[in-house]
């Protein structure tokens, strides 16, 4: 396992075991290793809602990134966080995963995600209620349709979805989420908080604030900050979490004072803690 912590200085390597409850009352436990392999001393950048729509539009603008580009980095970071995650001997159910997109470009990261997953050699299927009417999204769906990936015709009750899939991809809003949920994403999210297998979230957990959090909304177990952690990552309190999106020039990094960790080697994605 490859983790990061801005703190130490480069070189430094310690061991520990987590202990985690269990909902039967139980414990488990994981050994961890953190190990500091980038050159920077000082904790990791956490940016704030403006901050990332800036980075955003600017890698676009100025950088002349296409919007599919980044989101193929970003989706494919995805899968190989989750892959590392939940390694594909270890599910039970067939690997059988949903993928919840929503209607913007986090919908678009989990599209390229549920790809990607089933390339791996999961069963993904995808539930994506609102539909953006653009070329983008709509052969990013043929592209899932080819590969036969399902895709549900509406979100089944919390026990269903917990006796029929081994982990929930929560792809439905990301750094431009705003205000109260509209419809019909309220129902969604009460139907995700629900269920008891694992959420993993892509950028931000759905329905958080992008900066302040929301102590009673999803709870992810997991967690992939794309380009740098938002605020509200501060607020994770779940077993992984990762950086992804491994397209971050180093005029940026410079421009916003992003302390980030270095990748190692050719990885896509990070584990953070
Ligand atoms: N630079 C990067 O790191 C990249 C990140 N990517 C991903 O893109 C999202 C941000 O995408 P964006 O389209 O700007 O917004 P969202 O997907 O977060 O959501 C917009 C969508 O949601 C609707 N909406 C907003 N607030 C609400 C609400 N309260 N209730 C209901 N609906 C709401 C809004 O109307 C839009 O339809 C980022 O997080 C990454 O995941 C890119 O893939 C690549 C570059
Ligand atoms: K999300």
């Amino acid at each position: 396992m490859e983790s990061w912590k801005g703190k130490y200085a480069s070189g430094l390597r310690f061991s520990f075991r987590k202990r985690y409850s269990t909902e039967k009352g139980g414990t488990v436990d994981e050994d961890c290793e953190v190990i500091s392999i980038g050159h920077k001393i000082g904790d990791i950048s956490y940016v704030s809602q403006e901050e990332a729509q800036q980075i955003d539009q600017e890698l676009f603008n100025e950088y002349a990134y296409s919007v599919d580009q980044l989101m193929e980095l970003a989706g494919h970071s995805c899968a190989v966080a989750l892959a590392k995650s939940y390694p594909l001997t270890s599910l039970k159910k067939d690997a059988t995963v949903l993928v919840c997109c929503g209607p913007g470009n986090n919908g678009g990261d989990g599209l390229v995600c549920a790809r990607h997953l089933k390339m791996f050699g999961y069963n993904p299927s995808v539930f994506y209620p609102k539909r953006t009417d653009k070329p983008l999204y709509k052969n990013l769906t043929i592209q899932c349709e080819q590969l036969d990936i399902p895709f549900l015709s509406h979100l089944p009750k919390p026990q269903l979805l917990s006796d029929g899939f081994s982990y929930i991809v929560d792809a439905l809003f990301g750094f431009s989420f705003k205000g109260e949920v509209r419809p019909p994403f309220g129902d969604v999210l009460k139907t995700l908080k629900e269920v008891t297998v694992p959420i993993c979230s892509i950028d931000v957990p759905s329905g958080w604030d992008v900066e302040g959090g929301n102590p009673d909304g999803l709870q992810p177990e997991f967690l992939i900050s794309l380009t740098a952690p938002k605020k509200c990552a501060e607020k994770f309190a779940g077993r992984y979490h990762y950086l992804g999106g491994r397209f971050v020039p180093p005029g940026i990094i410079q421009k916003y004072e992003l302390n980030l960790p270095t990748y190692p080697g050719t990885e896509p994605c990070i584990r953070l803690h």
